[in-house]
């Protein structure tokens, strides 16, 4: 039996954190995790894969330099699901050492195996070779989510896929049906589509992304359908059937038969938490399998924590790894500040889309004063060098204290541009500052200067503005 300060379960990136924080505190430190390959969701089959094929997308089929050598423009004509993995397999291969060393120069015990409790302080580590039984003064619960499966139907990896087998697929198929326009949904809809592949993307809900501004959106929309992507919204898969291989039906409420060679099916993530036998640490997950925890990650078992995915909301792999050391650092007595409020939210579809802080809906039905200033790339000489010629910078601000209020972007590097604006509403500034401000030439940083001078000319210079407390 190994005595313990830490039991990490689970090596995504809010268990890795959390393993790294208690052990930079002289901590004794194990990290179980079951999967052959650590690094969790994030790094094999979920944002570290999707992020990747997404530049291989770009680079391959020649997207971004299309405006200059013409719509039939391709890096490589007749890109193969083998050129998008070869990409993808050299980012994984690099980031598993990377994940790899960091646990083993910090002297973190890697266990493989499935970790259950038998007791509050105890847990088993099942593995092909046996079971180790561990007890440790605290626990992290990091054991994330899975995708949602149809009930209807297995999951084949190749004619009804999740997000999971995007990777493993033995070809590009020709149709695609996308059942759920989350951010999962809508990433691979537009890579797909700007593959050539043709996709139908089904959603029950009304709009795109409801939590994103709807001008955002609605470009998302456009830009999609400009791909050959279709549109279904309003619209709930009611069944889903295969007719043999690379023949998968969608029937939807509304009677409509959607046909296609691959259906991926991405309508949400359940929390990891059957396995875990929780009733035998006093514990119990709700109906997604989420574990609910206080401020500091603290389940209603104070010396358990959960973090990650297991969680619930945001369920990002940027604030997993805050909340795995955030919590590493309560159990043991280390202040550290909250997790931020201000959280930037990047989807990387294709075209990509950023935001930070309030958007106009929020902004309307609280009854705040705001007015808008725009940006659009085809006037910024960066956009037109890149050939994004259908970007777009917002900044929604303040009309009175001209404080920014929130930043909404869609375009190429939305999602580090997203950033500048971050910083500036934490530290309260206004709209002055980008105005004032001189940026690099030429960069897509230009746009807040550009955005904010639009706004000006709406509001008057800061000399007419009254200054008063903001009342949001
Ligand atoms: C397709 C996709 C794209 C995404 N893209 C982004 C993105 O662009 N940006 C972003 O910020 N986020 C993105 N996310 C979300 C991000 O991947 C997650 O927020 C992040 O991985 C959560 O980290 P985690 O540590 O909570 O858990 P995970 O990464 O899910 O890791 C949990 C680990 O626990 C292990 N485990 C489970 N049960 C046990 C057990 N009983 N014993 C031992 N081990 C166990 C699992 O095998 C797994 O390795 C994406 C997710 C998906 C699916
Ligand atoms: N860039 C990023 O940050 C990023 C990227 C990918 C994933 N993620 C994380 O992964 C999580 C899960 O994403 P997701 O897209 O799977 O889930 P989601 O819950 O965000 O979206 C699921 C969608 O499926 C729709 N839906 C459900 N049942 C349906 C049906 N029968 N017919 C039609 N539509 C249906 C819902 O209306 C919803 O829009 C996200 O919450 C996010 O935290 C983040």
């Amino acid at each position: 039996m190994l005595d313990l300060d830490l039991l990490v379960i689970g090596s995504g990136p809010s268990g890795q954190r959390a393993a790294v924080q208690a052990a930079k505190l002289g901590k004794k430190v194990a990290l179980c995790e079951h999967s052959p390959r650590l690094g969790g969701v994030c790094m094999n089959t979920g944002t570290i894969p999707s992020k990747t094929f997404r530049e291989a997308v770009l680079h391959l089929t020649g997207l971004r330099q299309r405006h200059l050598y013409g719509q039939s423009y391709h890096v490589k004509e007749d890109v193969t699901i083998a050129d998008l993995i070869f990409h993808c397999e050299h980012v994984l291969k690099t980031q598993a050492e990377v994940v790899r060393d960091q646990l083993r120069r910090n002297g973190i015990s890697v266990l493989r195996g499935r970790g259950h409790f038998i007791g509050p302080h105890d847990v088993e580590v099942e593995s092909d070779s046996g079971t180790t039984h561990l007890r440790a003064k605290f626990i992290v619960l990091a054991t994330g989510t899975e995708a949602a499966r149809p009930p209807d139907v297995e999951v084949d990896g190749q004619t009804v896929i999740t997000s999971d087998n995007v990777l493993g697929l033995n070809a590009l198929p020709r149709t695609m049906t996308v059942v759920g326009a989350g951010v999962i949904g809508i990433e691979y809809a537009s890579m797909f589509a700007a593959l050539g592949v043709k996709v139908t993307l089904v959603d029950k809900r009304p709009r795109l992304l409801d939590f994103v501004d709807s001008e955002i959106a609605e470009s998302l929309s456009y830009q999609m359908r400009g791909m050959g992507a279709t549109l279904r919204l309003g619209e709930e898969v009611d069944k889903v059937q295969v007719e043999g291989p690379q023949r998968a039906v969608a029937t939807l409420k509304s009677g409509k038969k959607i046909v296609s060679e691959v259906l991926l099916y991405s309508v949400g993530r359940v929390g990891m938490s059957a396995s875990l036998q929780l009733d035998q640490a006093g514990l119990e997950a709700d109906a997604r399998g989420r574990v609910k925890v206080d401020a500091h990650f603290r389940t209603t078992v104070p010396h358990i924590y959960a973090v990650g995915d297991l969680i619930g909301f945001p369920a990002l792999a940027s604030t997993s790894s805050e909340q795995g050391r955030l919590a590493a650092c309560h159990a043991f007595g280390l202040t550290a500040a909250s997790m931020p409020e201000l959280l930037p939210f990047g989807i990387y579809a294709v075209p990509e889309i950023s935001m930070v802080g309030r958007h106009e809906e929020e902004l309307t039905a609280e009854g705040i004063p705001y007015e808008t200033g725009i940006a659009r790339y085809r006037e910024i000489v960066r956009g037109v060098m890149l050939g994004d010629d259908s970007g777009l910078l917002k900044l929604l601000f303040h009309r009175e204290t001209r404080r920014l209020l929130g930043v909404h972007i869609i375009g190429t590097s939305a999602t580090e541009l997203v950033h500048i604006g971050q910083a500036v509403l934490a530290f309260g500034g206004t709209i002055d500052y980008f105005v004032g401000n001189v940026f690099n030439y030429p960069t897509f940083a230009e746009c807040y200067k550009v955005a904010a001078l639009d706004g000006y000319n709406k509001v008057g210079r800061s000399e007419d503005a009254v200054v008063t407390e903001p009342s949001e």
